[in-house]
């Protein structure tokens, strides 16, 4: 007898474990691990995954598996060796891991209906459920249920007449289109035509498209091609000329653009040199993590085209793993230009059905090449060649749901099994990767010279106490507005940076600038409206809104934000004559909005470009000479040790996105703290500088890379029982852990309730705890009757990004 051990779709604690089912007979050939299938499930059934196959069980009696879903596995051998890597890494369970790797149109959805089981048997029906059935061989549960029939039904249940079908459905249809083909030879054709009576001029046509073109093609271009109406196909089908059919045809959103072909440019020195090892380490196939740590427009991206060429030719595949924001047409155009048809893109601006498709194409082995965002890390590829994380300090690497991964760790683990080379490129390297690259764990690739030597951009940091205290009340400087107004003139364009992460939360003074910091803990406090506090979300500390500034006695201390919105109407009053696109979720939540945008300014049809974070990454304008930050702070001030870093981060991108071609770029970043060492480092481009002195600041406070952190969440209705769950936490992990360890809290979470849960946190520092991740599943464990009953949710974060 086979036996499959299953993961059943049933996330919990109690069931997170293989279950053993017997294969039935039929499909003994057929189920292998990897595929889908249906099993019962207690009283219900359920989705399920094959984990593994055995001829044998230890338990008498196993019930069978009920259906399959999947001819051909979904998951291969390495994904499914990932999953159980990722549930121990992660805490999470194994159902959410494998979820995680398929497209989200495979995560089938349940109906339920009741469905009749004899139909000869139907007036034995309970008179209720007969009319409720109405003549009908099945009914939606949601039905029967509505009309609070249930109890009725599950008698006639329990007599057979009926029973409960679990639908799983795939609810992506793959899309088709007509295709018409000719089912004669040349020589018949030609005859036909011949025969044709002169009066049928157009079918004529039709049959000497077929003579001249190739065989078959779409009927939508056929009818373009030979200017004809479906009619004149008609006819030609019914005197059996021509067949037409349907065939499946991808939902590529990149289809109808037009795709330059490039070759490869010759590279710059640095660029040779920056190659030569990871060449070597495709070539000797032996794994390694690279960092390559290059100023924008350095030509990381031509480094990358052609270490995947050489992959390619090596006949193994690569994955190109790119930031959601940076995912733009420009982006994708240098690869598909390069590797043509080779290359599936993947992001969430595709539909579900689209981005099945892509993920179909690597499944048929159809693309060697995969772009997306980071669920791409799991394409099925079976022979890798290479993985490549550009940007890698871009914190939406790391998923904040179950599986909380992060995608360089796997990455590095799919490296490791392949062994392949990984490059982590960005010009802002994580301070993690750059200390890594120090200890020489990670090989640090230098490109410290844009291409062709073009300068970096000057950048001027404008203080705007200062504007204030000349009477500039606007969020314009004057600087800002002149070279605006320059850049007008001259017909060049600019760009606008307004950061809205961490708006109004916390308190500023507009006169000097000063924001109050928590004294043990380095970050800014939080303002709470409710009891007009402000707060520590570290350490609790907490202190009274001050009325006053506390360092000059000005009354001009509040909440800092400005909304796109405002800064568009403030252009309009300041510069009428200024065409502006503006891009923010509001303006580019339509599905290829953001897309047309772009296009829009690249075809020069606006002067200034208005937008947030959005806009900070990837972009490659060549009339773009001049960046404005408007407001440097606001990030600076997000209760996150990482603050700084995302800061210097973000202000380099931004400036990066000036005076990449022959014309030269300048930058104005307005700021209330122009003294802040990440503001002046980001505007001498030195980032050398800046990570010595922001390891320093890591290092006092015991924040990675020094430490790891791992973050608990506790959250309950009950603020009382929020409170006592995580202070027992707590307590218990200050008894189990090491004394290297450091453990702050509990304390109430930065969002101190959602949805009317309260929400508390305790923070582990630590260096090196063997036992953690048991003592974690410990806590889980422990609790794990309240939070099946859903009234308590503990998460835990390994290497939390967002500390909220
Ligand atoms: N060897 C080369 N010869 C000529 N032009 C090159 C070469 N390498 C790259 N370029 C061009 O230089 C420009 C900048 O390169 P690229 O965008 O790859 O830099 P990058 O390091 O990825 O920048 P960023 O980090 O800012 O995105 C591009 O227009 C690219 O086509
Ligand atoms: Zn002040
Ligand atoms: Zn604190």
């Amino acid at each position: 007898m086979k036996i499959a051990s299953i993961i059943v779709d049933v996330p919990a604690m109690q069931t997170d474990k293989t279950y053993d089912y017997i294969i039935p007979a039929k499909w003994s050939d057929v189920i292998v691990p990897g595929m889908r299938v249906v099993v019962p499930f207690g009283p219900r059934k359920v989705q399920g995954f094959v984990m593994s196959l055995s001829d044998e069980a230890e338990v008498e009696r196993l019930k069978e598996i009920h259906s399959i879903l999947d001819l051909t596995p979904v998951l291969n051998n390495e994904l499914l060796h990932i999953s159980s890597w990722l549930t121990e890494k992660t805490l999470c369970f194994t159902i959410s891991a494998l979820q995680a790797m398929l497209p989200s149109a495979m995560r089938a959805k349940y109906e339920k209906e009741i469905r009749l089981l004899d139909t000869t048997r139907q007036a034995e029906l309970d008179s209720a459920v007969q009319k409720a059935m109405n003549n009908r061989s099945s009914v939606s549960w949601e039905e029967v249920e509505k009309n609070d029939l249930l109890h009725l039904f599950q008698k006639d249940i329990k007599k057979g007449l009926l029973e409960v079908v679990y639908n799983v459905k795939n609810r992506t249809n793959k899309k088709t289109v007509k295709q018409v083909e000719s089912t004669r030879t040349t020589r018949e054709l030609e005859k036909e035509l011949q025969a044709l009576p002169a009066t049928a001029s157009k079918q004529k046509e039709v049959l000497r498209y077929f003579l001249q073109n190739n065989n078959p093609v779409l009927l939508k271009d056929l009818l373009q091609e030979t200017n004809t109406t479906e009619n004149t196909i008609k006819a030609l089908i019914k005197k059996e000329l021509l067949s037409e059919k349907l065939v499946e045809v991808y939902r590529d959103p990149f289809a109808d653009k037009e795709f330059q072909k490039t070759q490869p440019l010759a590279l710059t020195y640095e660029q040779q040199k920056a190659i030569a090892p990871i060449l070597t380490s495709i070539e000797e196939q032996y794994h390694k993590v690279f960092l390559m740590y290059g100023v924008t427009g350095s030509g990381k991206t031509e480094v990358y085209l052609q270490s995947i060429d050489a992959v390619l030719r090596q006949g193994k595949e690569a994955i190109v793993l790119v930031p959601e924001i940076s995912l733009t047409p420009q982006m994708v155009n240098r690869f598909k230009g390069r590797f043509g048809s080779e290359v599936a893109v993947f992001h969430s601006g595709l539909g579900a059905g689209e981005k099945y498709d892509e993920w179909r194409k690597i499944h048929r082995k159809e693309v060697r090449v995969v772009v997306g965002a980071r669920s791409a890390i799991f394409a099925p590829f079976e022979n890798l060649g290479i993985i490549i994380i550009d940007e890698e300090h871009e914190s939406s690497y790391k998923q904040e749901d179950n599986p909380r991964y992060h995608a360089r760790d796997v990455a590095i683990f799919r490296g490791q099994l392949h062994k392949c080379p990984v490059v982590l490129g960005s010009a802002t390297p994580t301070l993690e990767s750059f200390a890594r690259a120090s200890k020489q764990v990670y090989e640090l690739i230098t490109l410290k010279e844009r291409v062709n030597n073009r300068p970096l951009p000057t950048v001027e940091i404008i203080d705007m106490r200062e504007e204030l205290r000349n009477g500039n009340r606007s969020m314009f400087s004057t600087a800002l507005f002149e070279k605006l107004t320059e850049r007008l003139q001259r017909k060049e364009q600019s760009v606008l940076f307004l950061n809205r992460r961490g708006h109004s939360s916390f308190v500023m003074c507009r006169d000097c600038g000063y924001v109050a910091n928590c004294p043990n803990c380095d970050i800014s406090l939080t303002y709470h409206r409710t009891n007009h506090l402000l707060k520590c979300h570290y350490c609790a500390y907490e202190t009274q809104m001050p009325t006053t500034c506390h360092e000059c006695g000005s009354e001009h201390i509040r909440f800092f934000g400005t909304g796109t919105q405002k800064v568009e109407e403030e252009l309009a009053k300041i510069l009428p004559q200024a065409r502006v696109i503006r891009m923010d979720v509001d303006t580019t939540s339509r599905k290829g909005a953001h897309e047309k945008l772009l296009k829009e300014f690249g075809d020069g049809k606006a002067d200034i470009l208005l937008g947030t974070q959005m806009i900070a990454k990837g972009l490659d304008f060549p009339n773009v000479t001049l960046v404005g930050v408007l407001t440097a702070d606001t990030m600076l001030h997000l209760p996150d040790f990482r603050s700084s870093e995302k800061t210097f981060q973000l202000l380099t991108q931004v400036s990066g996105r000036a005076g990449r071609h022959e014309l030269l770029g300048e930058v104005i970043i307005q700021s209330y703290t122009p003294e802040h060492y990440s503001i002046q480092l980001a505007s001498h481009h030195d980032y050398d500088g800046f990570y010595e002195n922001e390891m320093r600041i890591r290092k006092a406070h015991s924040y990675p890379p020094f430490y790891y952190l791992a973050l608990i969440t506790v959250s309950h209705p009950e603020v009382t029982k929020t409170v006592d769950v995580s202070d027992k936490i707590a307590t218990y992990l200050r008894k189990s852990l090491t004394n290297q360890s450091i453990i702050l809290g509990p304390v109430t979470s930065p969002i101190a309730r959602i949805n009317n849960r309260y929400r508390y946190q305790c923070m582990i520092k630590y260096k090196n705890e063997p036992n953690l991740y048991m003592i974690l599943k410990g806590i889980v464990d422990r609790y794990q009757k309240e939070i099946a009953q859903n009234s308590l949710t503990l998460s835990i974060d390994l290497n939390p990004h967002i500390m909220m």
